[in-house]
């Protein structure tokens, strides 16, 4: 393996309204993974609670405010088992505790919160489905800022959640601030995934020329609600390198900077755009 070389895995859940349910299937998958060199982990929206009545996250972003408990449970997960971990979301308590924010934390290996980023666009939606409408913003706070942080020597991680795949903008501004790889934590609908998701990923890797790694919800939660899974990870040149379908479970391929270096070289749109803001 190459010496630039660097472990990207998707893990897909079918996440419970149960924070210790959630905890043991993501403990029990971290196991498996070879441990190995930087390996980056990123785990769906929603991980730790999903498909419960839509008042429960904000109940538990109000009980675990105080000690802080689902970012420590997540910080030491990424110790025990020596993974960069891209925590999907969590629902964290605003300052005026009213709402909470849908936020993504990045934890090193060593178990130390690196980034965190809260999901910019809110999925207020009607959708063809069971649920009919969505309405995202009734508990949850919209974040005001983009992420990116260097996760390992050779990645720039940008982060983004969920319904943020639809807004082109937010990777272009990723990109433009030096992401190599963006991660895209999801609980897409059944419905609007089989239509869209896919060839949402694909568009966001090629026109940035990026990696994106895309873990999603999938099945059928406590709630009824249908998530569409199909995570994947895509190579900037587009291709999907690995997927699932719609079993919960790891999928892992390998990051290479040459890969990289080489498609931004032969094809340079982000020195051709003439619509970039020039940054420096
Ligand atoms: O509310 C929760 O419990 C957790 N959050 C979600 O499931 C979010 C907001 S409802 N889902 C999406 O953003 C789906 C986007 C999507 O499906 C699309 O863009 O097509």
């Amino acid at each position: 393996m190459d010496k630039v070389s660097v472990q990207l895995t998707v893990m897909q859940m079918c996440s419970e309204p149960d924070v210790e349910k959630n905890l043991a299937f993501i403990k029990h998958q971290l196991e498996q993974l070879p441990i190995e060199g930087d390996h980056i982990v990123v785990l769906p929206e929603c991980c730790l609670f999903f498909g419960g009545k839509d008042a429960e996250q904000l109940a538990l972003a109000k009980a675990t405010a105080k000690d802080n408990s689902l970012v420590k449970s997540l910080a030491v997960l990424a110790k025990k088992y020596q993974v960069i971990l891209v925590a999907g979301s969590i629902p964290l308590l605003t300052q005026n505790g009213e709402k909470f924010t849908n936020t993504c934390c990045v934890f090193s290996a060593t178990g130390e919160q690196i980034g965190r980023y809260d999901k910019l666009h809110l999925f207020d939606v009607e959708v063809d489905d069971s649920e009919k409408s969505y309405l995202e913003s009734r508990y949850t706070q919209a974040g005001d800022t983009t992420t990116v942080l260097a996760a390992t020597d050779k990645i720039n991680l940008g982060l983004s959640i969920c319904y943020d795949l639809r807004f082109p903008e937010l990777f272009r501004e990723l990109s433009n601030y030096g992401a190599n790889v963006i991660t895209v934590p999801s609980a897409f609908t059944k419905v609007t995934g089989e239509a869209h998701w896919q060839v949402l990923l694909q568009s966001r890797a090629i026109e940035n020329q990026v990696y994106i790694v895309a873990a999603g919800q999938s099945g059928r939660h406590t709630n009824g609600r249908e998530t569409w899974g199909h995570s994947m990870i895509i190579n900037p040149w587009g291709e999907i390198m690995t997927s699932l379908d719609q079993m919960p479970g790891c999928a892992t391929a390998t990051f290479s900077l040459e890969n990289l270096n080489k498609v931004r070289k032969s094809m340079p749109i982000q020195a051709h755009n003439q619509f970039i803001t020039k940054l420096k």
